[in-house]
């Protein structure tokens, strides 16, 4: 009632108090029953002067509202429709989003049909919990308010959804978003990615980290691996040296735009068995926040499942690739003296798309059971990521860097090459902190002095200090177990000595 037309004179100040009551009662009045008896009571008690002014005022009230409610039914709405997967079965992530953001903007107490859920998440150790969400039934719908802007949000189901073979799925679970046609630009341009990005926090924070490993797609399951940097032994410049690498990568994104680069940075992390390679990874997950999915080349039957793999990965997840040396090694190019494979007619072959040493790629370190190259498949994932604009990570692990093919060692391939070595000075007290919280002992010196000398992982050292609470207890079982190490290499140092003498004098 905030236009209400004012052209109303009342030539008395008794009409003009009688004229404004009625003003005041019509104002809080809808119907017309309402309006035909406040009509009867003013022609009562007016004067004619008073009742043509009001009768002039009340038309073009009528007139006003009338025009109203013909412009309301004028406006034209659009409606976007927004599906749980686009093509290729690749997961919309504003589908996803949006349920995020509803379920945390949902009034239930506005709501006639609501789904509340109870789900049981499997964790990594095999333990589950429970985790309860709120969303939209099909054919429920509420509204927000953004900028003014009244955005109607309701559930519905799908009728296209056939399948390959045309047959009538299931029905699929849309989601659709419906506001006045002058609103389009509001609502595109600044409600969508609002939604996004309130929700991408909460998604992040509300639900537990998860790996996914592939199984023809991807399965996710809940990662509460405990590592993060600050219980990773391992030297503390190279530490800090990743954390500030990672720091600026998610700086960078106008940089990565400007240069036309995939905002991706890759991770190449080499050492022995033991040394923190699989608890770096967990570390960095859990820094960023990422999922991390987990890729298996030998499950993965050919590059349109490779290609829907990597399409489906959201941004802000961490592409991991363990013992690569497995999948692609430089050695299998000196057995394999087999002449380049003809071409399979397949133009996006990950095997045909490389560069520079194009001739012996096909035969160096081909993943074997699929021609994928790894040049071919840095190549892949650079092409597909370009386009998304988000940041992403990829790390290989290995525990034979010179297993490699030289082309992932060529610079502009791995941005950073981690090496994880043996337990040091600094790692120890990293650990004996995490373990014992102390940060001195009597011990220590001499501890310190046994691992210059000794080849000892991480998980050798953690599994020491894991044999006791009593840090008396623990400390001297390190310090046999340093020595007997040391003995032990002593003594096979000395026998590859003895059997060398031994070769030779048999040679002469
Ligand atoms: N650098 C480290 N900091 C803290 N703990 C470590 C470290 N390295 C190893 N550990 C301990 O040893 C266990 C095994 O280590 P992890 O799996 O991370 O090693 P890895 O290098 O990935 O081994 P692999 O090459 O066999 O996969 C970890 O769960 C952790 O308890």
């Amino acid at each position: 009632m905030d236009h209400l037309p004012l052209a109303i004179i009342p030539s008395s100040p008794d009409g003009k108090r009688v004229v404004d009551a009625y003003k005041k009662a019509v104002t809080t009045v809808a119907t017309a029953t309402a309006y035909v008896m406040l009509a009867r009571g003013m022609a009562r008690e007016l004067l004619p002067d008073e009742l043509r002014a009001a009768v002039r005022w009340g038309a073009e009230l009528v007139r006003a509202r009338l025009g109203r409610t013909r412009d309301k039914e004028h406006r034209e709405t659009n409606t976007v429709v927004i599906r749980r997967n686009v093509e290729f079965n690749t997961e919309n992530h504003l589908f996803s989003a949006a349920l995020t953001y509803l379920a945390s903007t949902i009034d239930p107490r506005t709501m006639r049909r609501l789904c509340v859920a109870r789900s049981k998440d499997k964790d990594t150790d095999g333990s589950s919990s429970w985790s309860t969400s709120l969303r939209m039934e099909p054919g429920g719908s509420t509204t927000d308010t953004f900028d003014g802007v009244v955005f109607t949000w309701t559930s519905a189901g799908s009728d296209d959804n056939k399948d390959g073979g045309g047959h009538w799925g299931p029905r699929e679970t849309t989601l659709e978003l419906s506001f006045f046609a002058e609103h389009t630009y509001t609502a595109l341009e600044r409600y969508v990615p609002f939604v996004m990005s309130t929700a991408e926090p909460l998604q992040r924070q509300d639900s537990s980290l998860k790996i996914f490993l592939n199984e023809g797609g991807w399965n996710g399951i809940n990662h509460h691996h405990p590592a993060t940097f600050d219980t990773l032994a391992m030297d503390l410049s190279l530490k800090q040296a990743i954390i500030d690498d990672i720091d600026r990568f998610l700086k960078r994104k106008e940089y990565y735009l400007r240069i036309g680069k995939a905002w991706k940075r890759g991770y190449l992390l080499y050492g022995p068995p033991g040394t923190g390679k699989s608890s770096l990874v967990a570390a960095m997950a859990n820094y960023l926040r990422f999922n991390l999915y987990d890729l298996d080349l030998s499950k993965v039957y050919d590059n349109s499942n490779l290609h829907r793999l990597l399409m489906d990965m959201p941004n802000k997840s961490i592409l991991v690739i363990e013992d690569i040396d497995c999948c692609f090694d430089a050695k299998s190019r000196e057995k394999r003296k087999t002449p380049k494979p003809p071409a399979d007619g397949d133009n996006n072959s990950i095997a045909s798309d490389d560069d520079n040493d194009d001739d012996e790629m096909h035969d160096m370190g081909a993943y074997r059971q699929h021609n994928i190259t790894l040049s071919g498949l840095l190549n892949f994932i650079d092409g597909l990521w370009s386009t998304s604009g988000e940041e992403r990570i990829i790390i290989f692990t290995t525990n034979y860097k010179d297993r490699l093919d030289p082309a992932l060692l060529r610079p502009g391939r791995m941005d950073m090459h981690i090496h994880m070595s043996y337990c040091g000075w600094e790692a120890f007290q990293t650990l004996a902190h995490n373990y014992f919280d102390v940060d001195d002992h009597a011990l220590f010196p001499e501890i310190q002095a046994l691992l210059t000398k000794v080849e000892a992982t991480p998980a050798e050292v953690s599994e020491m200090l894991l044999r006791s609470e009593d840090v008396e207890t623990a400390m001297p079982g390190l310090v046999k177990f340093l020595q007997d190490k040391r003995r032990g290499g002593i003594r096979k140092v000395t026998q590859i000595k003895n059997d060398q003498a031994a070769a030779e004098k048999e040679m002469k």
